[in-house]
Protein backbone atom coordinates (compact mmCIF):
# COMPACT_ATOMS: atom_id res chain seq x y z
CA UNK A 1 0.00 0.00 0.00
CA UNK A 2 0.98 3.73 -0.79
CA UNK A 3 2.54 5.62 2.08
CA UNK A 4 0.67 8.20 3.61
CA UNK A 5 1.31 11.84 5.00
CA UNK A 6 3.12 11.49 8.37
CA UNK A 7 1.36 13.43 11.12
CA UNK A 8 3.44 14.48 14.19
CA UNK A 9 1.97 16.17 16.99
CA UNK A 10 3.05 17.88 19.70
CA UNK A 11 1.54 19.32 23.21
CA UNK A 12 2.97 23.28 22.55
CA UNK A 13 4.55 25.04 19.43
CA UNK A 14 7.64 25.67 21.86
CA UNK A 15 7.77 21.57 21.85
CA UNK A 16 6.99 21.76 18.11
CA UNK A 17 9.76 23.75 17.17
CA UNK A 18 12.85 21.75 17.89
CA UNK A 19 11.36 18.33 15.51
CA UNK A 20 10.78 20.90 12.79
CA UNK A 21 14.40 22.31 12.97
CA UNK A 22 15.72 18.81 12.41
CA UNK A 23 13.70 17.86 9.81
CA UNK A 24 14.40 21.13 7.67
CA UNK A 25 18.14 20.71 8.54
CA UNK A 26 17.79 16.95 7.32
CA UNK A 27 16.13 18.00 3.69
CA UNK A 28 19.11 20.88 3.46
CA UNK A 29 21.23 18.29 3.92
CA UNK A 30 20.01 15.77 1.52
CA UNK A 31 19.60 19.00 -0.82
CA UNK A 32 23.47 19.72 -0.71
CA UNK A 33 24.18 16.13 -0.92
CA UNK A 34 22.24 16.07 -4.22
CA UNK A 35 22.88 19.75 -5.51
CA UNK A 36 25.47 21.60 -3.16
CA UNK A 37 22.55 24.09 -2.29
CA UNK A 38 19.56 23.85 -0.43
CA UNK A 39 16.17 24.85 -2.59
CA UNK A 40 13.00 25.48 -0.14
CA UNK A 41 9.43 27.68 -0.68
CA UNK A 42 7.92 29.12 1.69
CA UNK A 43 4.42 30.26 2.19
CA UNK A 44 2.95 33.36 4.39
CA UNK A 45 0.40 33.29 7.36
CA UNK A 46 1.63 32.24 10.35
CA UNK A 47 4.62 29.86 9.20
CA UNK A 48 7.45 32.47 9.25
CA UNK A 49 6.64 33.24 12.89
CA UNK A 50 6.48 29.45 13.79
CA UNK A 51 9.89 28.63 11.91
CA UNK A 52 11.58 31.66 13.20
CA UNK A 53 11.09 29.89 16.44
CA UNK A 54 12.79 26.90 15.11
CA UNK A 55 15.28 28.12 12.87
CA UNK A 56 16.71 30.68 15.39
CA UNK A 57 17.82 28.75 17.66
CA UNK A 58 21.25 28.54 18.62
CA UNK A 59 23.00 25.09 17.38
CA UNK A 60 23.46 22.46 20.04
CA UNK A 61 26.15 20.64 17.90
CA UNK A 62 27.85 20.71 14.63
CA UNK A 63 25.25 18.26 12.96
CA UNK A 64 22.54 20.91 14.23
CA UNK A 65 24.10 24.05 11.82
CA UNK A 66 21.78 25.62 9.85
CA UNK A 67 24.08 26.40 6.31
CA UNK A 68 22.38 29.65 5.91
CA UNK A 69 24.89 30.08 2.82
CA UNK A 70 23.74 27.15 1.30
CA UNK A 71 19.50 28.08 1.15
CA UNK A 72 17.84 29.32 -1.48
CA UNK A 73 14.50 30.56 -0.68
CA UNK A 74 11.39 31.31 -2.94
CA UNK A 75 8.11 31.57 -1.91
CA UNK A 76 5.76 28.93 -2.51
CA UNK A 77 2.84 31.57 -2.86
CA UNK A 78 2.90 35.51 -2.84
CA UNK A 79 0.64 38.52 -3.13
CA UNK A 80 1.13 40.98 -5.54
CA UNK A 81 2.12 44.17 -3.73
CA UNK A 82 5.47 45.97 -3.30
CA UNK A 83 8.19 43.78 -1.26
CA UNK A 84 7.37 46.15 1.89
CA UNK A 85 3.67 46.13 2.05
CA UNK A 86 2.15 44.89 5.38
CA UNK A 87 0.92 42.12 2.77
CA UNK A 88 3.84 41.30 1.48
CA UNK A 89 4.97 37.34 2.48
CA UNK A 90 8.29 38.29 1.46
CA UNK A 91 8.07 41.20 3.84
CA UNK A 92 6.58 38.98 6.86
CA UNK A 93 9.49 36.27 6.80
CA UNK A 94 12.40 39.29 6.34
CA UNK A 95 10.63 40.54 9.70
CA UNK A 96 10.64 37.51 11.28
CA UNK A 97 13.61 35.49 10.05
CA UNK A 98 15.97 36.67 7.44
CA UNK A 99 16.59 39.95 9.23
CA UNK A 100 17.20 38.36 12.76
CA UNK A 101 19.75 35.86 10.74
CA UNK A 102 23.51 35.70 13.35
CA UNK A 103 25.70 34.68 10.35
CA UNK A 104 28.78 34.30 11.75
CA UNK A 105 31.72 36.89 9.87
CA UNK A 106 32.12 36.19 6.21
CA UNK A 107 29.11 33.91 6.22
CA UNK A 108 27.05 34.65 2.92
CA UNK A 109 23.49 35.49 3.55
CA UNK A 110 20.77 33.28 1.89
CA UNK A 111 19.67 33.90 -1.98
CA UNK A 112 16.17 35.21 -1.32
CA UNK A 113 14.08 35.18 -4.89
CA UNK A 114 11.13 37.76 -4.37
CA UNK A 115 8.96 38.51 -7.04
CA UNK A 116 9.88 40.81 -9.46
CA UNK A 117 8.37 44.44 -7.84
CA UNK A 118 8.23 45.77 -11.33
CA UNK A 119 5.29 43.58 -12.83
CA UNK A 120 2.66 44.35 -9.96
CA UNK A 121 -0.05 45.39 -12.46
CA UNK A 122 -0.02 42.44 -14.62
CA UNK A 123 -0.29 39.32 -12.40
CA UNK A 124 0.07 36.83 -15.57
CA UNK A 125 3.26 38.83 -16.40
CA UNK A 126 4.47 38.40 -12.44
CA UNK A 127 3.74 34.65 -12.50
CA UNK A 128 6.06 34.14 -15.50
CA UNK A 129 9.09 36.28 -14.43
CA UNK A 130 8.48 33.99 -11.20
CA UNK A 131 8.46 30.97 -13.36
CA UNK A 132 11.56 32.49 -15.12
CA UNK A 133 13.31 32.58 -12.11
CA UNK A 134 13.11 28.87 -11.50
CA UNK A 135 13.94 28.05 -14.75
CA UNK A 136 17.19 29.86 -14.25
CA UNK A 137 17.76 28.46 -10.92
CA UNK A 138 16.90 24.79 -11.67
CA UNK A 139 16.79 23.98 -15.37
CA UNK A 140 14.89 25.14 -18.42
CA UNK A 141 11.53 23.77 -19.18
CA UNK A 142 12.88 22.35 -22.14
CA UNK A 143 14.69 20.02 -19.83
CA UNK A 144 12.70 18.64 -17.19
CA UNK A 145 9.18 18.56 -16.77
CA UNK A 146 8.83 20.19 -12.66
CA UNK A 147 11.25 21.93 -10.72
CA UNK A 148 12.62 19.72 -7.58
CA UNK A 149 12.67 21.51 -4.56
CA UNK A 150 13.96 20.43 -1.56
CA UNK A 151 11.33 20.91 0.67
CA UNK A 152 8.29 22.86 0.88
CA UNK A 153 7.36 24.78 3.91
CA UNK A 154 3.98 25.37 3.83
CA UNK A 155 0.69 26.17 5.74
CA UNK A 156 -3.29 25.30 5.83
CA UNK A 157 -5.83 27.51 5.84
CA UNK A 158 -8.78 27.05 7.43
CA UNK A 159 -11.38 25.94 4.49
CA UNK A 160 -8.29 23.63 3.42
CA UNK A 161 -6.25 26.05 1.04
CA UNK A 162 -2.19 25.97 0.84
CA UNK A 163 -0.48 27.95 -1.19
CA UNK A 164 -2.84 30.47 -3.02
CA UNK A 165 -4.45 27.47 -4.38
CA UNK A 166 -8.22 27.41 -2.98
CA UNK A 167 -10.82 25.42 -2.45
CA UNK A 168 -12.61 24.57 -5.86
CA UNK A 169 -10.73 27.31 -7.64
CA UNK A 170 -10.03 26.39 -11.66
CA UNK A 171 -5.91 26.75 -10.85
CA UNK A 172 -6.33 22.91 -8.65
CA UNK A 173 -6.54 21.87 -12.71
CA UNK A 174 -3.52 23.51 -14.06
CA UNK A 175 -1.11 21.27 -15.43
CA UNK A 176 1.20 23.02 -17.31
CA UNK A 177 2.51 26.24 -15.65
CA UNK A 178 4.76 26.18 -13.04
CA UNK A 179 3.55 29.55 -10.99
CA UNK A 180 0.14 30.90 -11.84
CA UNK A 181 -1.29 34.19 -11.13
CA UNK A 182 -4.79 34.16 -9.04
CA UNK A 183 -7.12 37.80 -9.43
CA UNK A 184 -9.93 36.29 -7.09
CA UNK A 185 -8.15 34.77 -4.10
CA UNK A 186 -10.80 34.30 -1.28
CA UNK A 187 -8.23 34.99 1.45
CA UNK A 188 -7.45 38.74 1.10
CA UNK A 189 -5.34 40.16 -0.69
CA UNK A 190 -6.99 39.23 -3.97
CA UNK A 191 -4.17 39.31 -6.40
CA UNK A 192 -1.54 36.74 -5.78
CA UNK A 193 0.74 34.52 -7.42
CA UNK A 194 1.08 30.52 -6.60
CA UNK A 195 3.34 27.52 -7.45
CA UNK A 196 0.85 25.37 -9.19
CA UNK A 197 -0.18 21.87 -8.10
CA UNK A 198 2.15 20.05 -9.95
CA UNK A 199 5.23 21.51 -8.79
CA UNK A 200 4.18 21.19 -5.44
CA UNK A 201 3.72 17.59 -5.22
CA UNK A 202 7.03 17.07 -7.62
CA UNK A 203 8.99 18.54 -4.10
CA UNK A 204 11.31 15.98 -2.63
CA UNK A 205 9.36 16.67 0.41
CA UNK A 206 7.15 18.36 1.55
CA UNK A 207 5.98 20.03 5.66
CA UNK A 208 2.29 21.43 6.52
CA UNK A 209 2.73 23.37 9.32
CA UNK A 210 -0.60 24.05 11.63
CA UNK A 211 -1.40 24.95 14.97
CA UNK A 212 -4.20 26.29 17.23
CA UNK A 213 -7.72 25.01 17.50
CA UNK A 214 -9.11 27.31 15.08
CA UNK A 215 -7.51 23.84 12.52
CA UNK A 216 -8.91 21.53 13.94
CA UNK A 217 -12.40 21.24 11.85
CA UNK A 218 -10.26 21.85 8.62
CA UNK A 219 -7.50 18.73 9.86
CA UNK A 220 -10.57 16.33 10.48
CA UNK A 221 -11.81 16.80 6.95
CA UNK A 222 -8.32 16.65 5.20
CA UNK A 223 -7.41 13.72 7.30
CA UNK A 224 -10.62 11.95 7.18
CA UNK A 225 -12.51 12.69 4.47
CA UNK A 226 -10.59 14.81 2.00
CA UNK A 227 -12.87 16.11 -0.16
CA UNK A 228 -10.43 17.60 -2.91
CA UNK A 229 -9.50 20.03 -0.49
CA UNK A 230 -6.04 21.40 -1.68
CA UNK A 231 -4.34 20.13 1.51
CA UNK A 232 -5.58 16.90 0.86
CA UNK A 233 -4.99 16.71 -2.76
CA UNK A 234 -1.32 17.87 -1.30
CA UNK A 235 -1.39 14.36 1.09
CA UNK A 236 -2.18 12.27 -1.70
CA UNK A 237 0.52 13.64 -4.51
CA UNK A 238 2.85 13.43 -2.01
CA UNK A 239 2.22 10.38 0.56
CA UNK A 240 4.61 9.47 2.82
CA UNK A 241 6.99 12.69 1.53
CA UNK A 242 4.84 14.99 3.40
CA UNK A 243 4.68 15.57 6.54
CA UNK A 244 2.50 17.48 9.01
CA UNK A 245 3.96 19.44 12.23
CA UNK A 246 0.99 20.34 14.22
CA UNK A 247 -0.17 21.25 17.81
CA UNK A 248 -2.32 18.80 19.90
CA UNK A 249 -4.85 21.66 19.92
CA UNK A 250 -5.04 21.30 16.09
CA UNK A 251 -5.87 17.84 15.87
CA UNK A 252 -7.98 17.21 18.30
CA UNK A 253 -10.98 14.77 17.40
CA UNK A 254 -8.63 13.88 14.36
CA UNK A 255 -8.78 10.30 13.83
CA UNK A 256 -5.45 9.40 11.99
CA UNK A 257 -2.43 7.74 13.63
CA UNK A 258 0.23 9.98 14.47
CA UNK A 259 3.58 8.95 14.46
CA UNK A 260 6.63 9.79 17.18
CA UNK A 261 8.82 12.09 15.46
CA UNK A 262 11.82 10.51 13.49
CA UNK A 263 13.76 11.62 10.55
O1 LIG B 1 0.00 33.99 1.51
C1 LIG B 1 -0.77 33.29 2.14
O2 LIG B 1 -1.93 33.65 2.40
C2 LIG B 1 -0.26 32.00 2.66
O3 LIG B 1 0.83 31.51 2.00
C3 LIG B 1 -1.33 30.96 2.88
O4 LIG B 1 -1.32 29.86 2.04
C4 LIG B 1 -1.18 30.52 4.33
O5 LIG B 1 -0.07 29.67 4.45
C5 LIG B 1 -2.42 29.85 4.85
O6 LIG B 1 -3.49 30.75 4.69
C6 LIG B 1 -2.31 29.49 6.29
O7 LIG B 1 -2.18 30.66 7.04
P1 LIG B 1 -2.16 30.60 8.62
O8 LIG B 1 -0.97 29.76 8.97
O9 LIG B 1 -1.97 32.04 9.04
O10 LIG B 1 -3.45 30.02 9.04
Amino acid sequence: MAKQANLYSFPTVEALAPALRAYVISCQEAGITRHGVFKVAVSGGSLPKTLAQALLAPPTSDADTIKWDRWEIFFADERAVPLDHPDSNYALLKAELLDKLQLPDGTTPPVVHTIDPEALDDTQELADRYEQALVRSFASRDSVKLPIFDLLLLGCGPDGHTCSLFPGHELLRETSAWVAPIEDSPKPPPRRVTLTLPVVTHAVKVAFVATGAGKKEVLKEIFEQGNGLPCALVNEGTGGRCSWFVDNAAVEGVSYPRRPFSL
